[in-house]
């Protein structure tokens, strides 16, 4: 799969100010990156290498679209409060990048989400709710990074994940992770339990204090 820079924008957002740049990739789906401090455009040659080099390398999170959580407010996840909190920690350093990758439902897609979502009604958890449905337990892909991360002449990156795949997928694809900055946020007693099967069936990286008293006993 290639991946394509289409167009970029000023975006101005309740937490500042961003470039939204969009890519494609071969079959027409598009992709998003928010930046801040970086290199839009032509500017990318004129920018001195060395100068950067000697900051931190950029913060950047890799999101994954989450119609119900971004957009609705859901409660089942934790996707809505880990955006906003992305977009804050990168406005207030001034420098680094939203990757918001179109990947609904770790990449089932939102009709398949929700029919997962209809056996976690049922008392399924979200893994099974997958596999029950015979699809994957997370189909997501990021090649995609590499590419546009490399647009905004961005090779290493401080990821902010709770999510070992991410960080694994972009050493693999030439991105160097020089730290891995966890985001635990909007923790309530609706997505505890979605929260505790990621941590002990999906190997995220989450500890048990950061959950309040009435979610340790899992
Ligand atoms: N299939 C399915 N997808 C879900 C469910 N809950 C959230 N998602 C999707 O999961 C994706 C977010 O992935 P998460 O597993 O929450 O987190 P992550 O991106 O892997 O890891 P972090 O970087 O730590 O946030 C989004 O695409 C959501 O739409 C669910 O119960 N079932
Ligand atoms: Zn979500």
């Amino acid at each position: 799969m290639s991946y394509q820079f289409i167009t970029s924008a000023k975006l101005p957002t309740r937490h500042g100010e961003f470039d939204l740049h969009v890519f494609e990739n071969d079959d027409g789906q598009e992709h998003v990156m928010l930046s801040v401090g970086l290199p839009v455009g032509d500017e990318q040659s004129a920018t001195d290498n060395t100068d950067q080099r000697q900051r931190p390398a950029p913060l950047v999170r890799i999101h994954s679209e989450c119609l119900t959580g971004d957009a609705f407010g859901s409660l089942k996840c934790d996707c809505g409060p880990q955006l906003n909190t992305a977009m804050q920690a990168i406005q207030a350093e001034g420098c680094g990048a939203i990757l918001y990758l179109r990947q609904e439902g770790r990449g089932i897609g939102l009709t398949n989400k929700i029919r997962a979502y209809a056996l976690q009604d049922q008392g399924h958890d979200t893994l099974d709710a997958n596999l029950m449905l015979g699809l994957p337990a997370d189909a997501r892909i990021y090649d995609m990074c590499a590419p546009m991360l490399a647009h905004v002449g961005v090779d290493e990156v401080r990821l902010i994940t709770n999510n070992p795949d991410k960080v694994a997928y972009l050493t693999k694809h030439g991105v160097n992770v020089s730290e891995r900055v966890p985001l635990v946020v909007g923790v309530n007693d609706m997505n505890a339990e979605y929260l505790a099967t990621k941590r002990d069936r999906m190997g995220h990286l989450l500890d048990k204090e950061f959950y309040t008293a009435a979610h340790l006993n899992k």
